[in-house]
Protein backbone atom coordinates (compact mmCIF):
# COMPACT_ATOMS: atom_id res chain seq x y z
CA UNK A 1 0.00 0.00 0.00
CA UNK A 2 1.35 3.29 -1.03
CA UNK A 3 0.75 6.60 1.37
CA UNK A 4 -2.02 8.01 -1.23
CA UNK A 5 -4.58 5.58 -0.50
CA UNK A 6 -7.50 6.43 1.80
CA UNK A 7 -8.54 4.05 4.08
CA UNK A 8 -11.58 3.76 6.38
CA UNK A 9 -12.17 0.66 8.54
CA UNK A 10 -15.60 -1.09 8.46
CA UNK A 11 -18.23 0.21 10.66
CA UNK A 12 -19.05 -2.81 13.46
CA UNK A 13 -22.47 -2.80 14.91
CA UNK A 14 -23.71 -5.15 17.73
CA UNK A 15 -26.83 -5.74 19.53
CA UNK A 16 -28.53 -5.56 15.66
CA UNK A 17 -32.32 -6.68 15.76
CA UNK A 18 -34.86 -6.77 12.53
CA UNK A 19 -35.80 -2.99 13.27
CA UNK A 20 -32.29 -1.82 14.38
CA UNK A 21 -31.01 -2.73 10.87
CA UNK A 22 -33.98 -1.93 8.94
CA UNK A 23 -34.03 1.78 10.75
CA UNK A 24 -30.09 2.62 11.01
CA UNK A 25 -28.15 0.55 9.07
CA UNK A 26 -29.90 -0.33 5.99
CA UNK A 27 -30.61 3.32 4.59
CA UNK A 28 -26.91 4.26 4.64
CA UNK A 29 -26.57 1.82 1.92
CA UNK A 30 -22.96 1.35 2.85
CA UNK A 31 -21.19 -2.09 4.35
CA UNK A 32 -21.88 -2.58 7.73
CA UNK A 33 -20.44 -5.77 9.90
CA UNK A 34 -23.29 -7.39 12.15
CA UNK A 35 -21.72 -8.79 15.47
CA UNK A 36 -23.78 -10.93 17.30
CA UNK A 37 -26.70 -11.96 15.77
CA UNK A 38 -27.98 -15.11 15.93
CA UNK A 39 -26.87 -17.38 12.84
CA UNK A 40 -27.83 -20.89 14.54
CA UNK A 41 -25.85 -24.03 15.61
CA UNK A 42 -23.90 -23.77 12.08
CA UNK A 43 -20.88 -21.83 13.93
CA UNK A 44 -20.29 -24.44 16.85
CA UNK A 45 -21.60 -27.75 14.15
CA UNK A 46 -19.65 -27.02 10.95
CA UNK A 47 -16.32 -28.61 11.76
CA UNK A 48 -14.07 -29.81 8.74
CA UNK A 49 -15.00 -33.43 10.48
CA UNK A 50 -18.30 -32.89 10.19
CA UNK A 51 -18.83 -31.19 7.18
CA UNK A 52 -16.87 -34.06 5.51
CA UNK A 53 -19.67 -36.58 6.72
CA UNK A 54 -21.92 -34.19 4.73
CA UNK A 55 -22.71 -34.44 0.81
CA UNK A 56 -20.63 -37.48 0.03
CA UNK A 57 -22.96 -38.09 -3.53
CA UNK A 58 -23.07 -34.22 -3.76
CA UNK A 59 -20.89 -33.14 -6.60
CA UNK A 60 -19.44 -29.54 -6.35
CA UNK A 61 -17.50 -27.81 -9.16
CA UNK A 62 -14.44 -25.59 -7.84
CA UNK A 63 -11.94 -23.24 -8.49
CA UNK A 64 -8.59 -25.03 -7.85
CA UNK A 65 -5.59 -22.74 -8.08
CA UNK A 66 -1.73 -22.91 -7.48
CA UNK A 67 -1.82 -19.43 -6.46
CA UNK A 68 -3.72 -18.13 -3.65
CA UNK A 69 -4.72 -14.65 -5.37
CA UNK A 70 -7.08 -16.01 -8.27
CA UNK A 71 -5.98 -14.16 -11.69
CA UNK A 72 -9.03 -14.18 -13.97
CA UNK A 73 -6.62 -12.49 -16.99
CA UNK A 74 -4.30 -15.20 -16.52
CA UNK A 75 -6.64 -17.84 -15.85
CA UNK A 76 -4.29 -19.42 -13.21
CA UNK A 77 -6.96 -21.78 -11.90
CA UNK A 78 -9.43 -24.56 -13.07
CA UNK A 79 -12.71 -25.63 -12.25
CA UNK A 80 -12.74 -29.47 -11.29
CA UNK A 81 -15.90 -31.43 -9.87
CA UNK A 82 -15.59 -33.64 -6.75
CA UNK A 83 -17.70 -34.90 -4.00
CA UNK A 84 -18.51 -32.08 -1.54
CA UNK A 85 -17.05 -34.24 1.70
CA UNK A 86 -13.88 -34.71 -0.69
CA UNK A 87 -13.55 -31.04 -1.47
CA UNK A 88 -13.88 -29.99 2.56
CA UNK A 89 -11.16 -31.91 3.32
CA UNK A 90 -9.04 -30.74 0.52
CA UNK A 91 -9.79 -27.18 1.20
CA UNK A 92 -8.89 -27.30 4.77
CA UNK A 93 -5.13 -28.79 4.49
CA UNK A 94 -2.05 -27.45 3.88
CA UNK A 95 -0.65 -30.06 1.36
CA UNK A 96 -2.24 -32.78 -0.63
CA UNK A 97 -1.40 -36.08 -1.19
CA UNK A 98 -4.22 -35.94 -4.32
CA UNK A 99 -4.16 -33.08 -6.10
CA UNK A 100 -4.74 -31.69 -9.86
CA UNK A 101 -1.77 -29.12 -10.18
CA UNK A 102 0.40 -29.40 -7.29
CA UNK A 103 0.35 -30.73 -4.19
CA UNK A 104 0.14 -26.94 -2.47
CA UNK A 105 -2.95 -25.60 -4.90
CA UNK A 106 -5.89 -23.84 -2.84
CA UNK A 107 -9.55 -24.62 -3.70
CA UNK A 108 -12.70 -22.10 -3.67
CA UNK A 109 -16.30 -23.07 -3.49
CA UNK A 110 -19.01 -20.66 -5.09
CA UNK A 111 -21.91 -23.31 -4.73
CA UNK A 112 -24.11 -23.51 -7.90
CA UNK A 113 -27.84 -24.77 -8.52
CA UNK A 114 -28.06 -28.15 -9.58
CA UNK A 115 -28.20 -27.37 -13.04
CA UNK A 116 -26.30 -24.08 -12.89
CA UNK A 117 -27.30 -22.75 -16.46
CA UNK A 118 -31.03 -22.84 -15.06
CA UNK A 119 -31.21 -23.28 -11.89
CA UNK A 120 -30.08 -20.93 -8.41
CA UNK A 121 -27.87 -21.93 -5.38
CA UNK A 122 -30.23 -22.72 -2.72
CA UNK A 123 -28.61 -24.58 0.45
CA UNK A 124 -31.97 -25.44 1.61
CA UNK A 125 -31.74 -27.30 -2.22
CA UNK A 126 -28.24 -28.61 -2.58
CA UNK A 127 -27.70 -29.20 0.98
CA UNK A 128 -31.04 -29.81 3.04
CA UNK A 129 -29.46 -31.26 6.28
CA UNK A 130 -26.63 -28.79 6.89
CA UNK A 131 -29.30 -26.31 5.30
CA UNK A 132 -31.52 -26.87 9.29
CA UNK A 133 -28.07 -25.40 11.11
CA UNK A 134 -27.93 -21.94 9.64
CA UNK A 135 -30.40 -19.46 10.43
CA UNK A 136 -30.67 -16.14 7.70
CA UNK A 137 -31.32 -13.39 9.57
CA UNK A 138 -35.54 -12.08 8.84
CA UNK A 139 -33.81 -8.28 7.33
CA UNK A 140 -36.24 -8.72 4.19
CA UNK A 141 -39.42 -10.10 2.84
CA UNK A 142 -39.49 -13.71 2.49
CA UNK A 143 -40.11 -13.35 -1.12
CA UNK A 144 -37.78 -11.04 -1.97
CA UNK A 145 -35.03 -13.88 -1.35
CA UNK A 146 -32.68 -14.83 -4.32
CA UNK A 147 -30.39 -17.45 -3.87
CA UNK A 148 -28.00 -18.66 -0.55
CA UNK A 149 -24.70 -19.55 -1.56
CA UNK A 150 -21.82 -21.64 -0.26
CA UNK A 151 -18.40 -20.18 -0.24
CA UNK A 152 -15.61 -22.09 1.18
CA UNK A 153 -12.19 -21.52 0.68
CA UNK A 154 -8.80 -22.74 1.67
CA UNK A 155 -6.31 -20.73 3.89
CA UNK A 156 -4.99 -17.29 1.62
CA UNK A 157 -7.24 -17.78 -0.64
CA UNK A 158 -8.07 -14.40 -2.21
CA UNK A 159 -11.35 -13.56 -4.71
CA UNK A 160 -10.77 -10.69 -6.97
CA UNK A 161 -12.62 -7.44 -6.59
CA UNK A 162 -16.06 -7.46 -7.98
CA UNK A 163 -19.45 -6.59 -7.60
CA UNK A 164 -23.05 -7.74 -7.62
CA UNK A 165 -26.15 -6.44 -8.25
CA UNK A 166 -28.44 -7.72 -5.23
CA UNK A 167 -27.68 -6.51 -1.65
CA UNK A 168 -26.51 -9.21 0.10
CA UNK A 169 -25.76 -10.66 3.81
CA UNK A 170 -22.25 -12.83 3.97
CA UNK A 171 -22.47 -15.28 7.04
CA UNK A 172 -18.84 -15.72 7.95
CA UNK A 173 -19.52 -19.67 9.78
CA UNK A 174 -16.22 -19.92 10.32
CA UNK A 175 -12.56 -19.11 9.99
CA UNK A 176 -11.77 -15.40 9.93
CA UNK A 177 -11.32 -12.84 6.46
CA UNK A 178 -10.21 -9.95 5.37
CA UNK A 179 -12.57 -7.90 3.48
CA UNK A 180 -11.77 -4.55 1.74
CA UNK A 181 -14.81 -3.17 -0.10
CA UNK A 182 -15.56 0.11 -2.45
CA UNK A 183 -18.19 2.25 -2.67
CA UNK A 184 -20.00 2.24 -6.43
CA UNK A 185 -18.59 5.83 -7.06
CA UNK A 186 -14.93 4.48 -6.95
CA UNK A 187 -15.63 2.63 -10.35
CA UNK A 188 -13.47 5.29 -12.40
CA UNK A 189 -9.98 4.30 -10.36
CA UNK A 190 -10.78 0.38 -10.75
CA UNK A 191 -10.35 -0.37 -13.94
CA UNK A 192 -13.02 -2.71 -14.89
CA UNK A 193 -13.47 -5.61 -17.18
CA UNK A 194 -17.51 -6.25 -16.80
CA UNK A 195 -18.20 -6.56 -12.87
CA UNK A 196 -14.02 -7.43 -11.93
CA UNK A 197 -11.53 -4.85 -11.38
CA UNK A 198 -8.30 -6.22 -13.05
CA UNK A 199 -6.17 -4.72 -10.44
CA UNK A 200 -5.50 -7.97 -8.64
CA UNK A 201 -2.89 -7.24 -6.18
CA UNK A 202 -4.88 -4.57 -4.48
CA UNK A 203 -2.11 -4.11 -1.52
CA UNK A 204 0.58 -3.75 -4.22
CA UNK A 205 -0.82 -1.88 -7.08
CA UNK A 206 1.39 -1.74 -10.23
CA UNK A 207 0.74 1.99 -10.41
CA UNK A 208 2.18 2.27 -13.87
CA UNK A 209 -0.87 0.46 -15.31
CA UNK A 210 -3.67 1.45 -12.87
CA UNK A 211 -2.30 5.18 -11.46
CA UNK A 212 -5.89 5.91 -10.38
CA UNK A 213 -6.11 3.03 -7.71
CA UNK A 214 -4.93 3.78 -4.92
CA UNK A 215 -7.02 7.39 -5.32
CA UNK A 216 -9.75 4.87 -4.54
CA UNK A 217 -11.37 5.12 -1.05
CA UNK A 218 -10.93 1.25 0.54
CA UNK A 219 -13.14 0.55 3.16
CA UNK A 220 -11.48 -2.41 5.43
CA UNK A 221 -12.21 -4.87 8.12
CA UNK A 222 -11.82 -8.26 9.33
CA UNK A 223 -14.69 -10.76 9.52
CA UNK A 224 -14.78 -13.23 12.72
CA UNK A 225 -16.63 -16.85 12.52
CA UNK A 226 -20.25 -15.56 13.33
CA UNK A 227 -20.03 -12.08 11.80
CA UNK A 228 -22.20 -11.05 9.08
CA UNK A 229 -20.96 -8.70 6.95
CA UNK A 230 -24.03 -6.49 4.69
CA UNK A 231 -22.63 -5.39 1.22
CA UNK A 232 -25.50 -3.37 -0.28
CA UNK A 233 -25.88 -4.31 -4.28
CA UNK A 234 -22.81 -2.38 -6.62
CA UNK A 235 -20.45 -2.36 -3.75
CA UNK A 236 -17.34 -4.01 -5.00
CA UNK A 237 -15.44 -6.53 -2.44
CA UNK A 238 -12.33 -8.30 -2.47
CA UNK A 239 -12.13 -10.84 0.09
CA UNK A 240 -8.83 -12.75 1.30
CA UNK A 241 -9.56 -16.17 3.83
CA UNK A 242 -6.96 -15.97 6.55
CA UNK A 243 -7.91 -19.15 8.09
CA UNK A 244 -10.03 -22.09 6.12
CA UNK A 245 -13.16 -20.70 5.72
CA UNK A 246 -17.03 -21.17 5.49
CA UNK A 247 -19.43 -18.78 5.05
CA UNK A 248 -23.00 -18.61 3.32
CA UNK A 249 -24.01 -15.77 1.47
CA UNK A 250 -27.89 -14.30 1.15
CA UNK A 251 -29.04 -12.31 -2.40
CA UNK A 252 -32.17 -10.37 -2.04
CA UNK A 253 -33.91 -8.34 -4.41
CA UNK A 254 -33.87 -5.41 -3.58
CA UNK A 255 -35.63 -3.46 -6.31
CA UNK A 256 -38.84 -4.10 -8.04
CA UNK A 257 -38.73 -7.73 -9.87
CA UNK A 258 -39.04 -6.51 -13.02
CA UNK A 259 -35.64 -4.61 -13.16
CA UNK A 260 -33.50 -7.90 -12.75
CA UNK A 261 -32.45 -10.02 -15.62
CA UNK A 262 -34.57 -13.33 -15.14
CA UNK A 263 -31.85 -15.68 -16.97
CA UNK A 264 -29.28 -14.07 -13.94
CA UNK A 265 -28.68 -17.43 -12.01
CA UNK A 266 -25.54 -16.01 -9.79
CA UNK A 267 -27.05 -12.30 -9.33
CA UNK A 268 -24.20 -10.34 -10.93
CA UNK A 269 -25.88 -9.87 -14.04
CA UNK A 270 -26.48 -5.77 -14.78
CA UNK A 271 -30.00 -4.78 -14.12
CA UNK A 272 -32.25 -4.76 -17.24
CA UNK A 273 -32.40 -0.52 -17.82
CA UNK A 274 -28.71 -0.61 -17.34
CA UNK A 275 -28.30 -3.60 -19.93
CA UNK A 276 -30.35 -1.66 -22.33
CA UNK A 277 -28.35 1.72 -21.40
CA UNK A 278 -25.25 -0.09 -22.04
CA UNK A 279 -26.03 -1.17 -25.41
CA UNK A 280 -27.32 2.10 -26.83
CA UNK A 281 -23.87 3.50 -25.48
CA UNK A 282 -22.11 0.58 -27.81
CA UNK A 283 -24.43 1.84 -30.87
CA UNK A 284 -23.46 5.66 -30.07
CA UNK A 285 -19.78 4.74 -30.09
CA UNK A 286 -20.60 2.82 -33.37
CA UNK A 287 -22.14 5.99 -34.98
CA UNK A 288 -19.36 7.83 -33.86
CA UNK A 289 -16.76 5.64 -36.06
CA UNK A 290 -17.62 7.24 -39.13
CA UNK A 291 -15.70 10.63 -37.82
CA UNK A 292 -12.28 11.32 -38.39
CA UNK A 293 -10.72 10.53 -34.64
CA UNK A 294 -10.08 14.03 -33.94
CA UNK A 295 -13.64 14.99 -34.35
CA UNK A 296 -14.50 11.27 -32.75
CA UNK A 297 -12.52 12.23 -29.35
CA UNK A 298 -14.61 15.33 -29.14
CA UNK A 299 -17.86 14.01 -29.61
CA UNK A 300 -16.66 11.59 -26.99
CA UNK A 301 -15.80 14.63 -24.47
CA UNK A 302 -19.08 15.64 -25.10
CA UNK A 303 -20.99 12.59 -24.23
CA UNK A 304 -19.19 12.00 -21.38
CA UNK A 305 -19.69 15.95 -20.28
CA UNK A 306 -23.46 15.32 -20.82
CA UNK A 307 -24.35 11.67 -19.62
CA UNK A 308 -22.01 13.29 -15.87
CA UNK A 309 -24.46 16.99 -15.85
CA UNK A 310 -27.60 14.58 -16.27
CA UNK A 311 -26.93 11.47 -14.06
CA UNK A 312 -24.10 11.78 -11.40
CA UNK A 313 -26.00 11.87 -8.06
CA UNK A 314 -24.49 15.14 -6.62
CA UNK A 315 -25.62 14.41 -3.05
CA UNK A 316 -23.94 11.06 -2.76
CA UNK A 317 -20.48 12.10 -1.56
CA UNK A 318 -18.13 9.11 -0.39
O1 LIG B 1 -16.50 -14.45 1.01
C1 LIG B 1 -16.38 -14.85 -0.16
O2 LIG B 1 -15.84 -15.92 -0.43
C2 LIG B 1 -16.89 -14.02 -1.29
C3 LIG B 1 -18.12 -13.30 -0.93
C4 LIG B 1 -18.82 -12.69 -2.10
O3 LIG B 1 -18.27 -12.38 -3.12
C5 LIG B 1 -20.26 -12.46 -1.97
O4 LIG B 1 -20.85 -12.84 -0.94
O5 LIG B 1 -20.85 -11.88 -2.90
FE1 LIG C 1 -19.64 -11.14 -4.37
Amino acid sequence: MTETTKHLDLDIYTGVSKDSFLTEIYPKRRPAVLRGVDIGPCRDKWTVEYLATQGITTQVKVHVSTMPQMDFINKNFLYRSMPFSDFVRRAAEESHMEYFIDEKEVYYLRALGNDPRKDIADIHQQFPDLAKDIVFPDFFEPNCFFSSVFRIASRGLQLWTHYDVMDNLLIQVSGTKRVVLFSPQEADKLYLEGDKSSVLDIDHPDLSRYPLFNQAVRIEGRLQPGDILFIPGLWFHNVISEEFGVAVNVFWKNLPPELYDHKDTYGNKDLLPAQRAMQIVDGALKALEKLPAQYRDFYARRLVLRIQSKTYNKEMGT
